[in-house]
């Protein structure tokens, strides 16, 4: 049924009831309220939303418009829409599918305001699906992409729902009005830092999806002579077609495996503070705030990369490529816009510092920062070693943290505010977070390729899959490894010609590395991706299945073309 529902498309949006509203049941409901609603959720006998976002507010959370107002002489919460901008705007499935959302809300008991807080509302009728009473429902329209999901608008008229809607695991408000306080303020957002991790892996099946297609394609696509006289060649022989492909290829691995590191640490991190131990919260949100906004940024300009690598056929939507890249862009923005969230681990990470240097030793993604030398150690350094590239992105990383968090502290010796300081360092403060989550994805790479159980052969491709993201990494931001001397020109002119030797090493298994990600046609969703490579057949077919193509004569030739080609011959 859930598949069938996936498939039907067309104004049905399901997408959001698994991965943002079924997981808000299972991470913020009591275990009373999980027999309430988390089978009904599982069985899609309810359908839900997550209703966070309004039109006036998605990014600041603390200024969500909606209200919770607890009325303890009926022990029930009321649910209004304030004003315009407090209507709830964009949850996947709120328009026209879901019958029940989780309603983030500012939550109000006995006159005081508590902050945003989660509450079950249903909204729509289990038997004839008009919205309740109180509740005004509507799509908000076409959207870039993804025009299956109906993205929704809700209002609410002082609906009135039982106290124990609240999810009450972590705060609660006793049948009195008595607030009881969580752990802490910021477990309402556990939800968002799950789905932040999962899009880490989204990021690299998106990924995966477009290299796959362009690598296929640059085999069956051949164009121009290299040599006079000689056959067209495949474009994959090109040496810039590889510097466009083999690095999103060696990206996508990159992601892969980060996302199987963010996935550990989401479950190992959630299971210690479920027995109350609270400790990796803060490590946990700046990881999955840093790894979501890199991953989804560098996804969604590799998929135009791959798009673009594929020519005229690239921008048809029979390459597949459009739609992946109008869905990797929603990656960028939602749940969490790229640029805030990357300012998140820009913040902790300033934290981090002033705690190193306060003395204390760091540990976990961070413990590099301690560890690093200030000072450069220039060198002939070996270039193809994976540990000295590993070295030279914690040292870029340490380096641009140090700058950036000693650049704050100085606009604050000269007397700014330190909101005004954050401020006019955030660009650096975004640099130095990005060369972090940097590092950290190629210290997570070569780590796995070099423990992964495979067998030698195959270990002998992932390394130099890693020693290519990891030296084309740094000759596209050389000038932060040559700043401070810690690399010089000789060892970027080293880097590059490593690459170059890479990208020849790595084209004879690029196939097979697009091949093992295993994606279905039917997933895949593109000819020029066809597992069978028989592209141009399929091109034709394609076409002449377009809408347009039902009539040979379209009925805009009568409307319009005819009466002006005619009035304009009349002229003559
Ligand atoms: C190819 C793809 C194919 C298809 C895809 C197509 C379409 C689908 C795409 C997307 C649809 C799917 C899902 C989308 C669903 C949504 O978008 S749901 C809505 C998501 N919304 C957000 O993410 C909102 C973002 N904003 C926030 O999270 C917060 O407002 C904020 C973190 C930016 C700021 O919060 P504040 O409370 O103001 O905090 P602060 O003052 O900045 O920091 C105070 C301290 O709190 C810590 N902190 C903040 N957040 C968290 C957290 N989540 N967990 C733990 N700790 C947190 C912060 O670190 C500070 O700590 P200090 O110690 O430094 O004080
Ligand atoms: C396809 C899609 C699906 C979605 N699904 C859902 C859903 O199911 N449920 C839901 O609740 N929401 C959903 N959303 C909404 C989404 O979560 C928000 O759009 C997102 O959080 C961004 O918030 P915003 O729109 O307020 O952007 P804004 O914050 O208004 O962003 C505009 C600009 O302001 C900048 N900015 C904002 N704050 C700061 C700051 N503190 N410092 C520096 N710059 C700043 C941003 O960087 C950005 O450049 C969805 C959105 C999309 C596109």
């Amino acid at each position: 049924m859930a598949a069938a529902l996936q498939t039907l498309g067309g104004g049905i949006g399901i997408t959001l009831h698994w991965i943002a509203f079924t997981p808000t049941i299972e991470q913020q409901a009591t275990e009373e309220q999980k027999k309430k609603w988390l089978k009904l959720a599982q069985d899609v006998a309810i359908v839900g939303a997550y209703a966070q976002t309004e039109m006036g507010h998605g990014t600041f959370v603390r200024g969500l418009e909606t209200t919770a107002t607890y009325d303890p002489s009926t022990q029930e919460f009321v649910i209004n829409s304030p004003t315009l901008t407090s209507t709830k705007w964009w949850p996947g499935g709120l328009g026209k599918t879901a019958n029940h959302a989780t309603v983030m809300a500012q939550l109000y008991t006995r006159g005081k305001c508590y902050g945003p807080h989660n509450f079950m509302v249903q909204i729509r009728s289990l038997e004839n699906h008009q919205p309740c009473p109180g509740v005004t429902l509507g799509d908000i329209g076409p959207k870039m992409e993804s025009n299956g999901n109906d993205n929704g608008f809700a209002r609410f008229d002082h609906v009135r729902i039982p106290r124990e809607n609240m999810l009450m695991k972590f705060a609660r408000v006793e049948a009195d009005g008595t607030y009881v306080q969580p752990p802490s303020s910021k477990l309402a957002y556990s939800n968002m830092v799950y789905l932040r991790g999962t899009f880490v892996m989204s990021a690299a099946q998106a990924l995966a999806s477009a290299t796959t297609i362009a690598v296929r394609y640059s085999c069956v696509r051949r164009q121009s002579e290299m040599k006079p006289g000689e056959p067209e060649p495949q474009i994959l022989e090109y040496q810039t077609q590889q510097y466009k492909l083999f690095p999103q290829l060696a990206a996508a691995y990159a992601f892969w495996f980060a996302s199987w590191f963010m996935t550990q640490q989401h479950g190992s991190i959630t299971g210690s503070m479920e027995k109350g131990d609270m400790s990796g919260l803060a490590e946990l949100h700046a990881l999955s705030a840093g790894l979501k906004s890199y991953t989804t940024a560098v996804t969604a300009r590799g998929i135009d990369v791959c798009r673009m690598a594929c020519g005229g056929h690239g921008y048809s939507h029979a390459s597949g490529l459009p739609a992946l890249f109008g869905g990797a862009a929603a990656l960028c923005t939602a749940e969490g816009e790229n640029t805030v969230m990357m300012l998140q681990t820009a913040r902790y990470l300033v934290k981090c510092f002033a705690q190193s240097q306060a003395g204390k030793r760091l540990t976990g993604t961070v413990a590099y920062l301690s560890a690093v030398q200030p000072s450069p150690v220039a060198g002939n350094r070996n270039m193809s070693d994976l540990g000295t590239l590993v070295a030279a992105f914690q040292h870029r990383a340490a380096r641009m943290v140090r700058h950036a968090a000693m650049q704050m502290q100085g606009e604050m010796q000269k007397g700014k505010a330190r909101e005004d300081a954050w401020n006019s360092c955030s660009v650096l403060l975004i640099k130095a977070a990005e060369a972090h989550v940097h590092s950290f994805v190629v210290r997570n790479f070569a780590e796995t390729v070099q423990t992964v159980e495979v067998d030698e052969s195959v270990r002998a491709v992932l390394t130099s899959l890693c020693q290519l993201y990891s030296l084309y990494g740094i000759t596209e931001h050389a000038g932060d490894f040559l700043k401070d001397g810690y690399l010089t020109g000789r060892d970027i002119d080293a880097a590059s010609s490593h690459l170059s030797a890479m990208l020849a090493r790595v084209r004879p298994d690029a196939v097979a590395l697009v091949d093992a990600f295993d994606l279905h046609d039917k997933i895949l969703r593109s000819v020029l991706g066809r597992y069978d490579g028989r592209v141009y057949e399929h091109l034709y077919e394609w076409a002449k299945k377009s809408p347009l193509n039902k009539s040979e004569v379209h009925e805009s030739y009568y409307k319009y073309l005819q009466p002006f080609l005619k009035s304009n011959r009349a002229k003559l």
